[in-house]
């Protein structure tokens, strides 16, 4: 823990002169503001610096717009991105006039889950570990007569291709579906995840490992140790932020789309969690796989309450374009060891209970990790707290699953709009707890159906000059 003391002893004239504040908004961005050092001082701590909260998306109307950032002395790094030493803080929001935590700022949603945790008397921490996928492109460029998608990427090795065509060009490039996990120089994205790895843990993160991912070119995966929900949430934007400002470093960019290449693995962002009760896991046990019957119906929650969580964990209409056979993303809503076709895949974790864990493996890198942790959070406990049973495991391959058998087992939604729509009906397991309210819920659904799903709906696809364009 660190104290505002510690943190004010770093700033001076001699010291840091900069301090870069941040704080996320609903859909899951960074917004940050930057403040001489002398403008921090222990009331920053407590009642928070001001700002104007009204240009932030899913937040205050213009006429209601003072907002406080309350800083947390434990989220302190010293951004290795900006020229001058800047010292970078994490905020959360307070509504000034009452003093009280801002409803809608998702690191107090996170906060609030945690603290449901506790009351519910089921456990005292949550542990997640998300591990992101991401592309790294030199640039996107929309070509409506490419044969391999709507648009063609040059990765850094040149025009991108699927290893499809008749005479690839495959020098110093992973063949279709190879990228896991070829050495240099056929993975030539290796150093730079080494730098992104090295800057994390400069940034106090507990990195584990980083490596190419399955996807043709420039699909890459780093690791960190899970953490408690509210940190691994900040680690998370702190990843993201790192790996985007080293790939722009190179003049690549990096993107957690889900699913920017037709035809070829998407990315997730696969969410590893388990409670604890007075620093002993809940979720080892001796059923299925090692499992606890707490863990087993913490599954049931999650899976009962699948379509209507996804609307926050794979928030984004391309979301739903990565939820298809064949990529190694979860289609079906079932659970399984070892199985990485199942939504649920309970890992191999040896005789440690510590390691046992369930990997929830819709998420995606598009969802507000604030949102998306507490809601999974809220989905389990529902589970545990209702006795929701799972139903038997899946341990077949689902892709190969004949159509008789896969007819018995649900699917995810086939779309941003279903699961929305899913939303609009059970949201009762995030509001209940106090976690979520009413006003948050309706605030996403416009938000999302506005700004995103009616925004594609209205505009002519790429595709549809393929299939339509008569000339
Ligand atoms: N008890 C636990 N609770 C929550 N998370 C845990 C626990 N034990 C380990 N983890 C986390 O689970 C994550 C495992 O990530 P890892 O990349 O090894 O998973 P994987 O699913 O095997 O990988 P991939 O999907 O890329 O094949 C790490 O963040 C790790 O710290
Ligand atoms: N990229 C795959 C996952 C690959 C893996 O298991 O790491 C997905 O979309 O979920
Ligand atoms: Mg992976
Ligand atoms: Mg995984």
């Amino acid at each position: 823990m660190t104290t505002p003391q510690e943190i004010l002893s770093m700033l001076g004239d001699e010291k840091i002169k900069m301090v870069d504040l941040k704080f996320v908004d609903m859909p899951g961005t960074w917004q940050h503001l930057t403040l001489y050092y002398n403008q921090i001082d222990e009331i920053s701590f407590t009642d928070g610096v001001p700002f104007d909260g009204s240009s932030i998306r899913g937040w205050k109307a213009i006429n209601e717009s003072d907002m406080a950032m309350v800083l947390d002395p434990n989220t302190a790094w010293i951004d290795p991105f900006m020229k001058e030493p800047t010292l970078s803080i994490i905020c959360y929001i307070k509504e000034p006039r009452t003093g009280e935590p801002y409803k809608r700022c998702p690191r107090v949603i996170a906060q609030k889950a945690m603290d449901y945790l506790v009351a519910s008397g089921i456990g005292d921490t949550v542990f997640f570990g998300p591990e992101a996928e991401f592309f790294i492109f030199d640039d996107v460029r929309f070509d409506q007569t490419a044969n391999a998608g709507f648009y063609y990427i040059d990765s850094i090795e040149g025009r991108w291709n699927t290893g499809r065509e008749e005479n690839p060009n495959l020098g110093y490039k992973p063949s279709f579906k190879g990228g896991y996990s070829p050495l240099p120089p056929i993975d030539n994205f290796h150093d730079i995840r080494t730098e992104m790895l090295l800057t994390m843990a400069d940034c106090g993160i507990p990195v584990e490992k980083q490596h190419h991912e399955v996807a043709t070119g420039g699909q890459c995966e780093l690791g960190f140790r899970f953490g408690k929900m509210l940190q691994a949430a900040d680690w998370l934007m702190t990843y993201k932020y790192i790996i985007k400002n080293v790939a722009r470093k190179y003049g690549h960019s990096a993107t957690f789309m889900p699913k920017p290449i037709f035809g070829d693995n998407g990315s997730g962002m696969h969410t590893h969690q388990s409670i604890w009760k007075n620093g002993q896991p809940l979720f080892a046990g001796d059923k299925y796989a090692g499992l606890s019957e707490t863990a087993l119906y913490y599954i049931g929650g999650i899976l009962h309450h699948a379509p209507a969580l996804l609307a926050l964990t794979n928030p984004s209409t391309n979301s739903y374009k990565r939820l298809v056979p064949g990529y190694e993303a979860p289609v079906n809503l079932a659970y399984s060891q070892g199985n990485r076709s199942a939504s649920i895949r309970i890992p191999l974790s040896g005789t440690n209970p510590k390691a046992k864990r369930l990997e929830f493996r819709c998420p995606d890198g598009t969802c507000n990790p604030y949102l998306a942790f507490a809601a999974m959070l809220c989905a389990g406990l529902d589970g545990i707290k209702n006795k929701i049973d799972p139903g038997d495991p899946l341990d077949e391959n689902i892709y190969e699953l004949t159509p008789e058998v896969l007819a018995q087992v649900p699917s995810t939604p086939g779309s941003l709009e279903l699961a929305l729509e899913a939303l609009g009906k059970d949201y009762k397991f995030l509001t209940e707890p106090g976690v979520f309210t009413e006003d948050i819920i309706e605030t996403w659904i416009n938000y999302k159906l506005h700004t995103e799903v009616n925004s594609i709906r209205l505009r002519p696809h790429p595709y549809e000059f393929s299939l339509y364009y008569d000339a």
